[in-house]
């Protein structure tokens, strides 16, 4: 049975629970159970502190997790990203009162307050700043009008905030997140049932990002048309009952649709029709 550590809280687990269920696992019905069987699809799932969930990987008492890549990293555990999942997407970084700082470099003798000191740490190491870091548990905004830090580092997602903290970001980006599958370093990547579990989330990654497109065209058009929609190998090409028509189904990218049905109507096509992909195995 593969056992797979799930976000319990916060930001990841409503959006990684959907996506299980969207691939066709059971999950539990409320949030206080800990752990959950689907005997079916031979799973356990484990619902642990996101923070937590690649501690346990690396300790390799469980096959999998998802996590945040930014809570990977602060870990330091011996675990591996081996699929980004496309939500909880957000960057991280430093953050001070407009004019405190330009870039990193301005931060020797200063004071970071930040709940992921792992990430600060090693990046000033990297940098060769001498800084202290304190570490907070959240809300770390409300550290710098509290005088515990002069600069923040903190997830940024929509920026709301720090600017209701009278904040602003400066330097470059130090990391880019989303969550992601984990596994313990090195650990076997060809076992089936992995790659089962990884052929399902990406199932739903495509069923989420790609339409199907269907229309009718002139023969001669048919060349026009599949270099608008040239799909995922090739376009299904059928002939049609009227002479010198085809139709043609396609997958296109969800978020080009109506572009593509414009060019593909400017061009003699017809019956135009995009339809969602509920489920698919590439
Ligand atoms: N506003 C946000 N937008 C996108 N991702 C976020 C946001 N806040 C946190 N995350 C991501 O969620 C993960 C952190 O999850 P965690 O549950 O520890 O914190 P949280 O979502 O802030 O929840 P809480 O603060 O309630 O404990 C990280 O990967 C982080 O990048
Ligand atoms: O850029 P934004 O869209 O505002 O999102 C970023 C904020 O979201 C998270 O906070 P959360 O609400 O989880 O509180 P916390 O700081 O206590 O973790 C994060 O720590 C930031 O504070
Ligand atoms: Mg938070």
């Amino acid at each position: 049975m593969l056992r797979i550590a799930v976000p319990n809280k916060g930001s990841l687990s409503g959006p990684a629970a959907d996506m299980l269920h969207e691939a066709g696992y059971q999950q539990r019905r409320e949030s206080k159970e800990l752990r959950i069987v689907d005997p079916v699809n031979e799973v356990e799932f484990f619902y642990l502190r996101p923070r937590d969930i690649a501690i346990y990987v690396a300790s390799g008492r469980l096959d999998l997790g998802i996590t945040g890549r930014d809570l990977l990293i602060d870990s330091g555990a011996d675990a591996e990203e081996i699929l980004p999942l496309g939500f909880a997407r957000s960057t991280f970084r430093f953050a001070a009162k407009p004019g405190t700082a330009n870039g990193v470099e301005d931060l020797k003798g200063k004071t970071v307050a930040t709940s992921y000191e792992g990430i600060v740490a090693g990046h000033l190491e990297d940098k060769g700043v001498d800084a202290s870091v304190v570490h907070l548990d959240g809300a770390v905004e409300t550290a710098i009008e509290l005088g515990v830090a002069e600069v923040i580092a903190d997830v940024v997602e929509t920026g709301t905030s720090l600017r209701n903290a009278g904040l602003e970001v400066f330097g470059e980006p130090i990391m880019k997140s989303e969550a992601i599958v984990i596994r313990r370093t090195g650990a076997d990547a060809e076992e089936p049932k992995v790659q089962q579990f990884l052929r399902r989330l990406q199932g739903v990654l495509v069923a989420r990002t790609y339409v199907m497109m269907d229309y009718d065209c002139r023969v001669e058009q048919l060349e026009k048309a599949v270099a608008l929609t040239p799909g995922l190998e090739s376009p299904t090409v059928s002939p049609l009952h009227n002479e010198g028509w085809v139709a043609v189904r396609a997958m296109v990218p969800a978020k080009d649709a109506q572009r593509i049905m414009d060019d593909l109507y400017a061009i003699g096509a017809r019956a135009i029709l995009t339809t969602a992909i509920h489920a698919c195995r590439l």
